[in-house]
């Protein structure tokens, strides 16, 4: 009996999993006639070294290179396994170039790697080299950005976020070089660390890697050949691919939901903004993203309410498109509580309920104008949608658009937000002001 109770509630599960994917499957298009010479090799040379895979390698329309099921994948199934031993790994980096890096203090091992990726692409006897032929010669991230793509975020925080990155890399690349060139040019020739190819194989780190947790408990930040076919979706059909499993010594992408034979089939790469994606990935996922935020700076007004509590006076408030909201009602309006409740304390420090009072919808009114305004503000920072150079062909700038347009729908709902609750507080308080003696009313 506790056989069957288990297996019931088990295929409860994977049913509502199922039925929860089907709702939001995209339709993904698939490039017919590319040539695909380099990855056929990639994945006939996993093949013959212990990779097990039940996906092949296509041209996906907007998304490059993608895996696609070539039979029908259950839940629990596993789409592709690949052992660690064809995994890039912090261990590849050779002694010489190991010695000549652990002087500069604090160097991670992650930029061991990746300065062993910056060589190894171009050594012909590398193990990995199949691997490397596959790689682009250029990436399309947000690190790439050319002044006009920057020209179009202007006023947004993905600029904030793309200078800073870059500004970082910068650095740490000046921190290295040219003092490497000069100090060891047999293991750092010139030509192969200019910041173009340290800029190239940032993208391929910060785009292709994975952290996976290994038997011995550490996590390592990988580069998996193959497994790096595989494209981000909102809806995906892996999530936990962490950890190589012990017992076979082996890293498997297990599906979460099914994903039927021609269809793509996607990972999650994990919870991120739009703007995370696009900096470091070159790329904004179809749908609605639930980790799309904009931020709203509330200054909040002294007070003995918040003296000594975890409150502070300034804060920033991360609001999610309110579409995305179920509670509208009155008080709500689609927007997160903690922001209300801030705006609310700006307005006046006195505390807050829920009644249906006149000086409560007076304060509501009050807030959602105030709230109205920053909107309106924003609105404007981000400047008239027609005005965007539409014809543009560039992918940067394309991308930049997007985002741009992505920020202005979030905004517009929150704006839609304060109207109709600005509809609802004041039909309620003339409500509340018809009645010939006033009482409260629980909501
Ligand atoms: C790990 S690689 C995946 C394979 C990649 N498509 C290729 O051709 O090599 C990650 C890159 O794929 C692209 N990508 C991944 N998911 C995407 C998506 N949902 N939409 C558009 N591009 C995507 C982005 O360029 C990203 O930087």
């Amino acid at each position: 009996m506790q056989k069957n109770v288990l297996q019931e509630f088990h295929d409860a599960i994977v049913d509502m999993m199922s039925q929860s994917g089907n709702k939001n499957i995209l339709e993904t298009t698939i490039v017919e006639g590319y040539n695909s010479d380099k990855e056929r090799k990639l994945l006939q040379w996993g093949e013959n070294n212990g990779v097990k895979t039940r996906l092949e390698i296509a041209y996906v329309k907007g998304a490059g290179r993608g895996a696609i099921a070539t039979e029908d994948l259950k839940v629990g199934d596993t789409a592709l396994e690949i052992p660690t031993s064809l995994i890039i790994v912090e261990e590849l980096v050779q002694a010489d170039m190991y010695h000549a890096l652990e002087k500069f203090e604090g160097i991670s091992s992650e930029t061991m790697l990746l300065l062993w990726s910056m060589k190894e692409r171009h050594n012909g006897d590398s193990q990995f080299k199949i691997y490397f032929d596959t790689l682009p010669e250029e990436f399309h991230t947000g690190l790439s950005f050319g002044i006009d793509a920057m020209m179009v975020l202007d006023g947004t925080l993905l600029l904030d976020e793309i200078t800073a990155a870059k500004e970082h890399l910068h650095a740490q690349y000046d921190d290295l070089f040219p003092a490497l060139c000069e100090d060891h040019p047999d293991i750092f020739p010139p030509e192969l660390y200019t910041w173009e190819h340290f800029l190239w194989a940032c993208e391929l780190w910060y785009s292709n890697s994975m952290k996976i947790k290994f038997p011995d408990g550490k996590l390592r930040t990988c580069l998996i050949p193959i497994a790096g076919f595989l494209n981000h979706s909102l809806d995906p059909h892996v999530v936990h691919y962490g950890r190589v499993d012990s017992a076979t010594n082996t890293l498997k992408f297990r599906l979460s939901r099914p994903c039927n034979a021609g269809q793509e089939c996607c990972l999650s790469y994990g919870n991120f903004s739009s703007s995370h994606l696009i900096t470091f990935y070159g790329f904004v996922p179809q749908g609605d993203n639930l980790y799309d935020v904009i931020p709203l700076d509330i200054d909040a007004a002294q007070d003995d309410f918040t003296e000594g509590s975890s409150i502070s006076n300034w804060t920033t408030h991360m609001v999610r498109a309110t579409w995305l909201s179920h509670n509208r009602n009155i008080f709500y309006y689609g927007l997160p509580s903690p922001f209300l409740d801030c705006l609310r304390r700006a307005r006046s420090p006195m505390p807050h309920t829920k009644d249906l009072l006149p000086e409560n919808l007076k304060n509501e009114i009050e807030i959602l104008e105030d709230l109205r305004a920053i909107c309106d503000d924003m609105m404007d920072n981000l400047g008239d949608a027609d005005l965007d150079d539409r014809k543009n062909t560039n992918w940067d700038v394309k991308l930049a658009i997007k985002f741009k347009d992505i920020q202005r729908s979030i905004v517009s709902s929150v704006l839609t937000s304060c109207y109709c609750g600005l509809k609802l507080v004041k039909d309620e308080l003339s409500k509340c002001l018809a009645e010939d003696t006033p009482g409260s009313k629980q909501i």
